[in-house]
């Protein structure tokens, strides 16, 4: 008999527990995008429960950083791929589980819509909104289904999502992470994260690596949280100033390595720039002006103090400034011996790296002391810093257990059981679910129709496509855009209609859209996706396979309500429908760093039968 700590014991008692569902299990192709915080205990998890054949992708390495939470990986296994040695521990949990593992990029073009198809099902385990949108569109492109996920400290979310049966990633939208303006940045900090923002996104750019024009963190729109007119006013007496500033400290950046640097920097940045700014009485009114620090009174503080190592204490003056020096004189080091092995000479804030951490705390810290804001240690800057609510590993399990089992009734073609769930410590009940949303008609990412197009991308042109395709077999009219990418085609530009698909880089496994610009509103379509599939040159005389024209559904000019649509999902919901979950209560969506927000959930409403029918039908959507 099998013991039941074996694999061969695992095996009966998940058998017992799951029945029949074992069998198809067994039988299934998943992939697991990201090998992370969610991903180590979502791989153990699929890979204990018995899937056939997982496939993990990541793009990332091993840092020290992430084996506290991180179980796959261990000290040994620093700065290797996080995919492949996930793979590695993983595989001696179960020698039953086929897995394959890519250290690379979701987004790169190996991984098209002919190879997600290949999946069963797919299981975000990203860290980033791009990503996650990226995979979203993928497997709506694909038809399979994604269980999306993501936590943030205490707090987890998990999503099922079936095209053209439940809400899409995008169907509701995401915040776009935090951002200053910046002038309070420039000018007029009050809060820690002001100046922390000020050491790594302008001064450690200006000296270390790529120009603030490229940073998102700041806004250059007007003043949200000091009023439009302080802003007003303080852009138009400084928005000359500060170009000056930063032109001065590029000039700074020539004497890196000579021994007067970081005097250089600190006489101008928390002095010479500071006096300036201390005499523009207006700005100074109604808030406390900052008090420069001049570069004599600082290196008569330090005397032969050492660099403070504590990163929990927080670091008198005299002791940010030799952080400061320090850190200055490591990251110019750096950056020296790259220029002079001939390679890339731009760093980036990194949280992990102590280098330009250090750099960051320490400067910010000193331009907190001359605003009068209150000092953080560097433990509490790396959080800030980097953006970041600490990963909590319990949280991290609790969301991948529930990714299994929402993929259970996937796998059951059991949508209408599916839920979306939130784990959080706050309020009565650690867990809540809400029934799956349908989808959003007017999403531009899954309330469009689809098209697998095969063609001979050298061969075909965009005017025999738009004449022959477009007008000819779906009957649009000379008002539309072509995108791939960027605007290829529209009325007043057809520059590009002699070229090639492949001239315009389409190629296989590319997307197509055609947006319909009618002028009546009542009349234009909903946007229409082309899936370029290749097609081997010289099969056939024609340059393309011609479609069979279907209708493709008007835009709907108001959200249809929920009350009027009943939805029938091809292969995903055993009975069509998705159930009510009236009186339940709506939560807050949570979920990590770039998918939190408050995108307040609606209360659900109930679903019936009525005369408006959603078909999903072989890619395309269409409303009777
Ligand atoms: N485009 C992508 N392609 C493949 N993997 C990705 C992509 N974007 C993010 N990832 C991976 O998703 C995982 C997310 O895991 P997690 O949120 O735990 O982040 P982390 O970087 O390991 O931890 P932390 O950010 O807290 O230091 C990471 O391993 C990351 O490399
Ligand atoms: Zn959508």
């Amino acid at each position: 008999m099998a013991r039941m700590g074996s694999a061969a014991g695992r095996n009966k008692s998940v058998k017992r527990s799951l029945g029949p569902l074992h069998a198809v299990i067994q039988q299934s192709k998943v992939l697991m995008v990201g090998a992370g915080g969610i991903g180590c205990e979502l791989l153990k998890n699929l890979v204990l429960t018995g899937f056939g054949e997982v496939h993990i992708v990541d793009l990332d390495t091993i840092d020290l950083s992430n084996l506290n939470r991180q179980f796959l990986f261990g000290r040994q296994h620093i700065k290797k791929s996080k995919a492949l040695v996930a793979k590695e521990t993983a595989s001696k949990f179960n020698p039953n589980v086929s897995l394959v593992a890519y250290h690379a990029n979701i987004k790169d073009s190996q991984f098209n819509v002919e190879w997600f198809r290949g999946f069963d099902i797919v299981f975000n385990a990203l860290d980033n909104l791009d990503a996650r949108r990226h995979v979203n569109q993928m497997c709506l492109a694909a038809n399979v289904p994604l269980v999306e996920s993501g936590t943030t400290g205490f707090n987890g979310q998990v999503q099922v999502i079936a095209k053209g049966v439940t809400e899409c990633y995008d169907c509701t939208t995401k915040p776009v992470p935090k951002s200053f303006p910046v002038c309070t940045i420039r000018s007029t900090p009050s809060q820690p994260i002001h100046c922390i923002v000020w050491a790594k996104s302008y001064l450690f750019n200006e000296l270390f690596g790529a120009s603030e024009d490229d940073s998102a963190e700041f806004d250059h729109s007007e003043d949200a949280e000091n009023g439009i007119t302080s802003c007003v006013a303080v852009k138009a007496q400084e928005i000359k100033n500060l170009r000056q500033e930063a032109a001065e400290l590029k000039r700074i950046r020539e004497t890196m390595g000579q021994p007067e640097f970081a005097e250089n920097i600190f006489e101008k940045v928390f002095n010479k720039d500071i006096i300036r700014l201390a005499e523009m009485k207006d700005m100074w009114k109604t808030r406390k002006a900052p008090n420069p620090l001049s570069f004599k009174y600082i290196s008569a503080e330090i005397e032969d103090k050492a660099v403070p190592t504590s990163d929990q204490k927080i670091w008198t003056l005299a002791e940010n400034y030799l952080v400061f020096a320090d850190s200055l004189d490591r990251l110019s080091k750096r950056i020296l011996e790259d220029k002079k092995a001939g390679k890339d000479v731009i760093l980036s804030f990194d949280k992990d790296d102590e280098d330009t951490l250090d750099f960051v705390a320490a400067s910010a810290n000193i331009r907190s002391h001359i605003f009068g804001i209150a000092t953080q240690s560097k433990f509490d800057i790396k959080q800030m810093a980097g953006n970041i609510i600490p990963a909590i590993a319990t949280t991290n399990a609790i969301t991948a257990g529930l990714c299994v089992t929402q993929a259970f009734k996937v796998l059951k073609k059991k949508l209408s059981d599916a839920r979306m769930v939130f784990l959080s410590m706050s309020g009565d009940r650690g867990l809540t679910t809400e029934s799956l949303r349908p989808p959003n008609p007017s999403c531009q990412v899954c309330g469009v129709a689809r098209l697998d197009f095969e063609c001979d991308t050298k061969a075909t042109t965009l005017e025999e496509f738009k004449e022959k395709v477009l007008q000819g077999v779906f009957g649009y009219s000379e008002s539309i855009s072509l995108i791939h990418e960027k605007l290829i085609y529209d009325e007043d530009y057809d520059d590009n209609l002699a070229s090639s698909f492949a001239q315009l880089g389409i190629k296989d496994g590319s997307f197509l859209t055609v947006i319909d610009e009618s002028d009546d509103d009542a009349d234009r379509r909903v946007n229409f996706i082309f899936q370029i599939k290749e097609r081997p040159q010289g099969e056939s005389d024609t340059p393309f396979v011609t479609p069979t024209r279907f209708e493709i559904p008007k835009r709907p000019a108001q959200p249809p309500s929920l009350d009027s649509l009943v939805l029938t999902g091809k292969d995903h919901s055993s009975n069509g429908t998705i159930p009510s979950k009236d009186g339940e209560v709506s939560r807050k969506r949570k979920a990590d760093d770039e998918l939190t927000g408050d995108n307040e959930h609606e209360p659900h409403k109930k679903v019936k039968a009525a005369n408006d029918v959603i078909v999903i039908d072989d890619g395309f959507i269409e409303i009777d």
